[in-house]
């Protein structure tokens, strides 16, 4: 694969400084800094509880923060009003939530933002229909979103979000029980994505077949960040807390990577 651009002399799409944030009585983030580049993929690793989920919520404004500050495409958070550029797919949820709807009806819902009040265009269309597409649920567009299975709702939710046609992209564990199958199309879609230059903000529990695809790892631990830099490549199917990795040329002991444990 061709080696893209570098993206560290461009602007700054999601920009969090010094986050820090409470959930119940506990400290959670504690002085978080954490930078997506325009066309850039980042995935933000790190152990259970380690604060993952609630940077990227507090990026987005779902969790309010006791100190730092957040901008996204430059905008202070609390001013930005261009949520047709952000596509969001939240950690282990169904597209279902008891309401009948069907696969078509779920993905256009992501395009609300784009539409506002107008009706929505033959542009609009296009764009619900290449989401399904790339997701590959062209053939089930019709069907209810009821009768999916696990990984097939985690496509309809990246479906939704990509309906938008957003700059910026962020999933929460997205290959989190998700069937190999699902997970391969998830992978040609996020390729996709960033072929367009989209920019991607991946929380993961692991690098997974969505490795070749990061640029930067930002790892976690216990709301703080201990490193950002090049995704090690002994991180790739291993990025466990707690786990050694053996270099395979080190002839001496084997080198704990301290990235998240
Ligand atoms: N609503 C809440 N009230 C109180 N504590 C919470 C709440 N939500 C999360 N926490 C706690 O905040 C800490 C960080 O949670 P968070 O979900 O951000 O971690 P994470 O790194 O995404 O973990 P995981 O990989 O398990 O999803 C955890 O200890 C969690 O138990």
């Amino acid at each position: 694969m061709p080696e893209r651009e570098s993206t560290t002399n461009r602007e700054a799409v999601v920009s969090l400084r010094g986050a820090t944030a409470t959930l119940g009585a506990r400290p959670v983030l504690r002085g978080v800094d954490l930078t997506v580049r325009r066309g850039e993929v980042v995935a933000l690793l790190g152990a259970n509880g380690s604060g993952k989920s609630t940077a990227v919520r507090s990026v987005i404004g779902q969790v309010p923060l006791t100190g730092g500050t957040v901008e996204l495409f430059g905008t202070e958070l609390r001013r930005f009003r261009q949520w047709g550029r952000v596509g969001y797919v939240p950690q282990r949820t169904t597209a279902a939530g008891g309401v009948p709807a069907t696969i078509r009806e779920v993905v256009a819902s992501g395009r609300l933002a784009r539409t506002r009040l107008r009706w929505p265009g033959k542009a609009d269309r296009r764009a619900v229909d290449r989401a399904i597409e790339l997701v590959g649920l062209a053939d089930r567009a019709k069907d209810s979103v009821s009768a999916l299975s696990g990984g097939q709702h985690q496509r309809v939710l990246i479906a939704r979000a990509l309906a938008a046609e957003p700059e910026l992209l962020i999933m929460d564990e997205p290959m989190a029980g998700v069937d190999l199958a699902s997970q391969e199309i998830l992978a040609a879609t996020l390729r996709e994505q960033v072929a367009l230059n989209t920019s991607v903000l991946l929380v993961l529990h692991e690098l997974g077949p969505l490795e070749p695809l990061i640029d930067r790892a930002v790892v976690l631990r216990d709301g703080c960040v201990t490193h950002d830099g090049p995704p090690p490549e002994a991180l790739g199917q291993h990025a466990l807390p707690g786990h050694d990795h053996v270099h395979p040329h080190a002839a001496v002991e084997p080198v704990r990577t301290g990235l998240l444990t």
